[in-house]
């Protein structure tokens, strides 16, 4: 089929055959998807192989989710907080939508200490893909937007479901009136600036998912100059900052003038393994201002205050654990982990003369597979090793050829996986 086809089951746009239909509407922008989203397709994929191969001893490097245990001392104060819910003295009803006040400022001088972002500009959440889909209410139908391509598709799927993307277009795989930056190897991962049409906002994920790749300094430089120059806000994801290791920045916020052009949406997820638990948090400076000169802060405040009650009081108490010294010291040497992780499974596939990305400043290592369908990839590396990957493809029209191998898993089935990687071709 020709490279253009998304094999992928066409999203279930039937229609019931059976029983009573309301006489509502359905939402325009929901028949715009052109699937499922990426990841519960890849659990759809990894669950039929399991079935058809009950005692394959299947390895799960697809979603990004992490594997190893939060350290007891932040589960313990969970556990403790949890506890104190069943006191008189220690219940605790509604928090403040924005967040607990210790936890905005322990992110405030943990992560941006450096940089002028003051507590009252951090909003703890409940994920970061949860705050993409606030700022995108905040934002509205009526913006123009620019993604990574390759990039996380919350940021596309969402566009198109708060109605700012046109239709899917077939021959090219992309969404009308959404700018996909082109960011693969052959441009260092970083968009031509110079023939980047403009747009109100700009997603921009570093270190990148799937690729990642960390933007240096001198690139977000010209990222903020562009946004100035251009008048639109970037959304800036650094979900996987805590992975950098080399001097890329961690913060848009280290760029000057930042603070008059971008928003930040980080997330524990990733080196506190609170997927499950729920926290992230999202920085909107007071320097923010729209056309009209009125601040951002204070509409994001209300979409908080309207549509969102908080973060779970427990996450928020293991959130602050998860920054205290010692805390902070146990989810590092974690993240480490996930880092060697990545190392064992980029010599696996380079072993087999592919071209290998990442891996060094994020948990995701990002393959190279010339000429093939990334999905027909995913699909033989499944069918031969029983190791689940995500096909680059699910992540915009520049992942086709790739594929995202995640590092996150313990290292005894890390280092199966790159054994039976090894053998993929013998
Ligand atoms: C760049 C980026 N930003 C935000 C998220 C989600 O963060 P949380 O909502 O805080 O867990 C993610 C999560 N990504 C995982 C999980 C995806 C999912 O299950 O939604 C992945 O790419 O496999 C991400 O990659």
């Amino acid at each position: 089929q020709p490279k253009t086809t998304w094999n992928r089951p066409k999203f279930n746009n039937e229609k019931s055959t059976v029983g009573h239909c309301t006489r509502v509407p359905r939402n325009a922008n929901m028949e715009k998807l052109q699937s499922g989203y990426l990841f519960p397709e890849i659990c759809m994929r990894e669950f039929e192989h399991s079935q058809k191969y009950p005692q394959a001893g299947l390895i799960r490097l697809g979603v990004g989710d992490t594997t190893e245990p939060i350290p007891d001392i932040i589960t313990s104060a969970m556990a403790e907080h949890a506890h104190a819910l069943s006191t008189v003295q220690g219940y605790r009803g509604y928090g403040a939508e924005q967040g607990d006040t210790a936890l905005r400022k322990a992110i405030a001088e943990t992560f941006y200490r450096d940089v002028g972002v003051k507590a009252n500009e951090v909003f703890v959440s409940d994920g970061a893909q949860c705050d993409i889909s606030r700022l995108q209410m905040l934002m509205g139908p009526n913006v123009s937007v620019a993604v990574q391509d390759p990039s996380f598709p919350g940021y596309i799927d969402s566009s198109v479901i708060v109605g700012q993307a046109g239709m899917f277009q077939d021959e090219n795989g992309k969404y009308e009136n959404i700018v996909y930056m082109k960011c693969g190897h052959e441009n260092n991962f970083f968009p031509d600036l110079s023939t980047t049409s403009r747009t109100d906002i700009i997603f921009f994920c570093s270190p990148n998912n799937p690729t990642g790749y960390a933007a240096s300094r001198q690139q977000l430089q010209q990222l903020v100059e562009f946004a100035k120059a251009n008048g639109s806000i970037i959304v800036y994801d650094s979900a996987y900052a805590t992975y950098i290791s080399d001097e890329s920045p961690k913060s848009i916020f280290e760029i000057p003038g930042a603070k008059e052009v971008a928003i930040e949406v980080s997330s524990f997820s990733k080196f506190a393994g609170f997927t499950g638990v729920r926290l992230g948090w999202t920085v909107v400076p007071e320097e923010l201002l729209y056309l009209n000169g009125f601040p951002v802060i204070k509409d994001y405040n209300r979409i908080v205050c309207t549509c969102f009650n908080g973060a779970s009081s427990v996450a928020q108490a293991g959130g602050l654990a998860c920054l205290s010294k010692d805390g902070y010291r146990a989810l590092s040497a974690v993240v480490d982990y996930y880092k060697g992780n990545a190392g064992i499974i980029a010599d696996a596939f380079a072993s087999l003369g592919l071209k290998v990305y990442g891996g060094k400043n994020a948990p995701y290592v990002w393959v190279h597979f010339p000429g093939m369908s990334s999905w027909d990839i995913f699909s033989e590396i499944l069918e031969k090793t029983h190791i689940v990957t995500v096909p680059g493809r699910g992540f915009g029209p520049g992942g086709e050829e790739y594929i995202r191998v995640s590092a996150f898993g313990q290292r005894e089935r890390i280092l199966e996986a790159s054994r039976r990687l090894k053998n993929l071709y013998k």
